[in-house]
């Protein structure tokens, strides 16, 4: 291509380590309130504070007797304590009666301490030989065998910390602190554009000569679900002048991030950049990455926006490495969930140059990971590996051999 000369070569190239810690915009999604079935993997816009101490009463956490421990000093079981049997505590229910020295009451697991008890024998630990006569073969300090009334959780503490996820446990803690909404971030709105005259929507079904169908989008909006967007297909744009400007003023009313595939390279055809520069300010064009080398970072009046390479194998790439540790950052996540690492030896030898990241997509198998290779117009190689190693930008390559990291594709 004579015109991917002089003038046209990335100017503003940076590389991913600068990316990640240079390109973090200040937005945040709206925040909005959604009850706890609908708040898995939400991001809490604020902790959120218990209205009550948890359990909220001392309960018990055997099956036995509630006690006075002092009375099951010294207990074995060749010489037992014996206490009087006052009755039962039932579960749900205030105890109706109290433990006084040398007497105990039957306990089940859960139910609340009654008065005058400290702590809780278990069964296994007692005999009733004689009708209204508890034996105890073995003594319990205070505290035994009961929780405090605010030992899972105090008034006032946080149930969840704001900014990581929200996991299974945490809708169970909530729950249990009568939390039934909470203030989250909405899903990050994702506006998907492809651009590029030979591509058409996936659902044509005759290609026309030199057409192809639209992978990347598909492709990319289910990324932002995995991610906790909202993926907003924003359909296709041609490459004439002056179609993507548009394009871009319309979405970014109404997107908390822009993604914008191909055209951003250095052929004559490459609009993103001039389209970009438009509506925003770039904040790198080019990226010292394998694959994903023209990728393009934007600011589009507080909107980030990323220019990803034409090849969907490395639009995808460059989306998991860029977009989605960003798509967890206007999200509202400090923390997002850790990657599925698998360790494995490399099968040969990689090549990389310093100062670039390389993306190698992997299969796995008996502990060995087996680089595939293959340009990167082949989407194919992306949905036959297991998952990628990436090979840090200060080294020149890794031997055969090496113990690595595979984050595992999900
Ligand atoms: N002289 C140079 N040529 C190229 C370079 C370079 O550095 N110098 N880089 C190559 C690399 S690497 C890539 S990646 C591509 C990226 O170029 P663009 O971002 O401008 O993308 P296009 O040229 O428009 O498209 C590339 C390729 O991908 C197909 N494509 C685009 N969009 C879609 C889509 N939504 N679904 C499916 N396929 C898509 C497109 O038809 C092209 O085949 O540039 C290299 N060239
Ligand atoms: O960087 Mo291209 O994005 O290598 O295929």
């Amino acid at each position: 291509m004579s015109e991917a000369t002089g003038s046209r070569e990335f100017f503003t190239a940076r590389t991913v380590s600068e990316a990640l810690a240079g390109f973090r915009p200040a937005r945040r999604s709206a925040v909005e309130r959604v009850p706890l079935a609908a708040a898995l993997h939400r991001v809490p816009a604020a902790a959120v504070a218990s209205p009550s101490p948890l359990p909220g009463f001392v309960r018990s956490t055997v099956d036995g007797y509630a006690v006075r421990a002092a009375d099951t000093y010294g207990a074995s079981e060749g010489l037992p304590s014996y206490l009087d049997l006052r009755g039962a505590v039932r579960m749900g229910a205030a105890p109706d009666v109290t433990v006084t020295p040398g007497a105990c009451v039957a306990m089940p697991t859960g139910g609340v301490l009654p008065e005058g008890a400290d702590a809780v024998v278990m069964v296994e630990y007692t005999a009733a030989t004689m009708p209204g006569t508890i034996e105890i073969t073995r003594p319990v300090a205070p505290g035994g065998g009961v929780v405090r009334a605010d030992e899972d959780v105090a008034a006032g503490a946080a149930l969840v910390p704001a900014g990581r996820p929200l996991r299974a446990p945490d809708l169970g803690l909530l729950a249990a602190a009568g939390v039934t909404d909470v203030a989250v971030h909405a899903r990050p709105r994702v506006a998907i554009i492809s651009t590029g005259d030979e591509v058409v929507p996936s659902s044509t079904v005759d290609l026309g000569p030199g057409q192809v169908r639209d992978a990347t989008a598909p492709a990319l909006a289910a990324l932002v679900l995995d991610a906790g967007g909202d993926p907003v297909q924003a359909g296709i744009v041609d490459d004439e002048p002056g179609a993507l400007t548009d394009r871009l003023s319309e979405v970014l009313a109404d997107a908390d991030l822009v993604v914008v595939s191909a055209g951003s390279s250095v052929g004559a055809r490459d609009e993103t950049a001039g389209a970009v520069a438009a509506v925003g300010e770039i904040w790198c064009h080019g990226l010292a990455i394998k694959p994903g080398k023209p990728t393009l970072l934007a600011d589009c009046g507080g909107v980030p926006l990323i220019g990803l390479p034409g090849n969907p194998l490395s639009a995808l790439v460059v989306f998991g490495q860029i977009g989605v540790p960003l798509l967890w950052r206007l999200s509202g996540c400090d923390t997002p969930p850790p990657l599925p690492v698998t360790r494995a030896r490399l099968s040969r030898d990689l090549a990389s140059a310093a100062g670039r990241l390389d993306v190698i997509q992997v299969t796995l198998a008996d502990g060995v990971a087996e680089p595939l290779f293959g340009p990167s117009a082949l989407l194919s190689v992306l949905a036959r590996a297991d998952g990628y190693v990436v090979i840090p930008e200060p080294a020149t390559g890794l031997p055969a051999g090496t113990e690595v990291d595979v984050i595992g594709h999900r």
